[in-house]
């Protein structure tokens, strides 16, 4: 493995540690580099790499991982925001068998472009875990899997299920693109540094063919779900100002349509064209937390008996929600299923959520 030993830099609390050619490692960067090279190994193993393949990795950083990729893939790419560890890469691979092999990029990997990969492998930096993700899945053509190092928490909140503590925004939007599944526990100190939380490898492998649906609406379906994920959707569904939202919406394009105008969503459950885009754009605020609002901070229910015009919209979402039996249903235990069908039944009754 690359790197000398660690050492302890005094008044430089940003910098800890030293990486190969005694690089100081930068903490606002992520830079803990896999120091265990069984674990390097178990990771490659687990990849399972063909020669075919091109891997793309983000964040070689000194090139432990990289090493190991080179050694079973056609190539590499690799995008490294750190031009140092740049340096240090090419100064490691330069003159050894790999170097034609291996293609760096220097940049910021959320700002550039990415090629064509089959197979993404990376230790990421965590920070850009959730942006980070959802460019991936949003990459065209699809690649075939990534095997990802995610910090703990994030790593279960991408696997889990309906009914587990979990269980979020997240995890919804995640499984609705792809199959993921939990590979390996790692613990902090197979890096140098150590990191102050424990790690999970994650395996993603896209969905073929994504299911039918706008990703927009969904994505707005769920956030409102989600924002109260232990309560029953049929209270969540009575918040005046959600009645009050969903029925602008409604009848904007009830109108759109009628004036024949093109922007109006046509055919029910047409899939709109700028849907991958939509998925990029729709994560900024896909974090950790799932954004549930505390109790006592809640919108007026809507009252059954009120004469204002919501009362026959509300009666329409109520109906909604019942012919799915999902009244009495939490986002908490829903399924992707579940909430495609709801999602379905909305739009088939002219509600939208975009
Ligand atoms: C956790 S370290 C992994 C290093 C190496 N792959 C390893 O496992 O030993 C993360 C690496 O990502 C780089 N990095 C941080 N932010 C990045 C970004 N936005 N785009 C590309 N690389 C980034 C850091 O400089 C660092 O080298």
């Amino acid at each position: 493995m690359a790197g000398g030993k660690i050492q302890k830099q005094k008044g430089r609390q940003h910098m800890q540690g030293i990486g190969g050619g005694g690089i100081p490692f930068e903490k606002s960067k992520g830079q803990h580099i896999l120091k265990n090279p069984m674990l390097v190994d178990s990771i490659v193993q687990k990849s399972g790499i063909k020669p075919t393949d091109v891997v793309l990795e983000i964040g070689p950083g000194t090139g432990n991982l990289t090493k190991k990729l080179l050694e079973c893939a056609k190539s590499v790419v690799a995008v490294e925001l750190d031009p140092r560890m740049v340096l240090e890469l090419n100064r490691r691979f330069q003159g050894t068998p790999y170097a034609t092999r291996l293609k760096v990029i220097q940049g910021d990997v959320l700002k550039c472009d990415l090629p064509y990969f089959d197979i993404c492998v990376a230790n990421i930096p965590y920070q850009i875990s959730s942006p980070l993700t959802f460019k991936l899945l949003s990459h065209r053509p699809a690649f075939r899997c990534a095997v990802i190092m995610y910090q703990r928490e994030f790593a279960m909140r991408l696997v889990a299920n309906p009914g587990d503590s979990l269980y979020c925004r997240l995890s919804v939007n995640t499984q609705l693109l792809a199959r993921v599944s939990h590979l390996l526990k790692v613990g902090r100190n197979n890096f140098r540094p150590p990191p102050k939380v424990d790690s999970s490898v994650v395996r993603i492998e896209p969905r073929r063919p994504l299911p039918p649906v706008s990703f927009k609406e969904w994505d707005g379906l769920v956030r409102l779900c989600f924002n109260r994920k232990n309560k029953t959707l049929g209270s969540i569904f009575k918040q005046k100002s959600l009645l009050a939202l969903l029925e602008k919406n409604y009848k904007t394009l009830q109108s759109l349509r009628l004036s024949g105008n093109p922007e109006a969503i046509g055919e029910e459950n047409e899939i709109v064209s700028e849907d991958v885009t939509v998925l990029a754009n729709m994560v900024d605020d896909i974090s950790m937390i799932d954004g549930e609002r505390e109790n006592g901070d809640e919108d007026e229910e809507m009252e059954t008996d009120s004469s204002n015009n919501l009362t026959s919209f509300k009666e329409k979402v109520m109906g909604v929600l019942q012919q799915g039996d999902f009244s009495d249903k939490r986002a908490s235990k829903l399924t992707q299923v579940d909430f495609l069908y709801l999602l379905s039944l909305f739009n088939k009754s002219g509600i939208h959520f975009s």
